[in-house]
């Protein structure tokens, strides 16, 4: 039997930093930020409905999704992340369960699902346990504007699209604190896959 983690957090929470570690002790990561990245290449669906809805401003001039662009506008934008998210995330969800399936099927131990909008779009359903991973919303900023270079406006609004950290934290079934250094995140990751035999 397969067990499926739902790994989520808010954004620069450190949900890949998590699932690097998971993934060096063994487990498969399906990561819906990548498959999001997939479904709109050039030629895919995905990528033709973007530009009705966004016009081709927002392609780079090879014909690319320019993500820097939609970013700016739809993390500015409420309406506009709604209009986005309504045609990703059918997409993101049947390709998710397809890779979901291929991995159950080769009974494989640990299947990490890892999905920022994990509550909003419901795939706790999916999961035998949620994990979220959290930290100070200051620290959260920090992070997020020195990965991403954004100034503090701009992270701040990226961060309030997304639902509160308290409120993720409430319903996951486990919470892991990444206000830290890496050291102890590995310790807590390591301790759950232990608990769990998962190892
Ligand atoms: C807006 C886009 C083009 C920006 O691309 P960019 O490369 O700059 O960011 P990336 O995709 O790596 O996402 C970074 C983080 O932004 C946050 N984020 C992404 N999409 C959303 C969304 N719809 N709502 C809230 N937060 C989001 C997540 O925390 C994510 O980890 C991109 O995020 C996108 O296509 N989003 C829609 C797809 C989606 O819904 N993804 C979430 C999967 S559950
Ligand atoms: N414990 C830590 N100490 C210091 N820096 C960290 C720690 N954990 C993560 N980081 C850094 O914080 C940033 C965000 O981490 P990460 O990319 O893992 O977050 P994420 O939740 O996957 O982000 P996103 O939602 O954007 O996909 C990265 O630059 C990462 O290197």
């Amino acid at each position: 039997m397969t067990y499926v983690l739902g790994l989520t957090g808010g954004i620069a929470s450190g949900k890949s930093t998590v699932a690097k570690i998971l993934s060096e002790n063994g487990a498969e990561i399906i990561d819906a930020d990548q498959i999001a990245r997939q479904v709109v290449v050039p030629g895919t669906i995905g990528l033709k409905q973007i530009t009705q809805v966004f016009g081709t401003k927002i392609l780079t001039t090879t014909g690319q999704l320019n993500r820097k662009k939609l970013g700016e506008i739809v993390f500015s934008n409420p309406d506009d992340l709604k209009k986005l998210t309504a045609i990703t995330a059918p997409l993101i969800r049947r390709e998710l369960k397809l890779q979901l399936a291929k991995l159950q099927q080769q009974q494989v131990k640990l299947v990490v699902l890892m999905i920022p909008l994990l509550f909003e779009t419901g795939y706790q359903t999916w999961c035998d346990e949620t994990l979220s991973v959290t930290l100070p919303l200051k620290l959260q900023l920090q992070r997020l504007q020195q990965r991403d270079q954004l100034t503090t406006a701009a992270a701040q609004a990226r961060i309030a699209t997304q639902m509160s950290g308290k409120k993720r934290d409430q319903l996951a079934d486990t919470v892991i604190d990444n206000s830290q250094g890496i050291g102890a995140l590995e310790k807590q990751v390591i301790k759950w896959l232990q608990e769990r035999n998962l190892t």
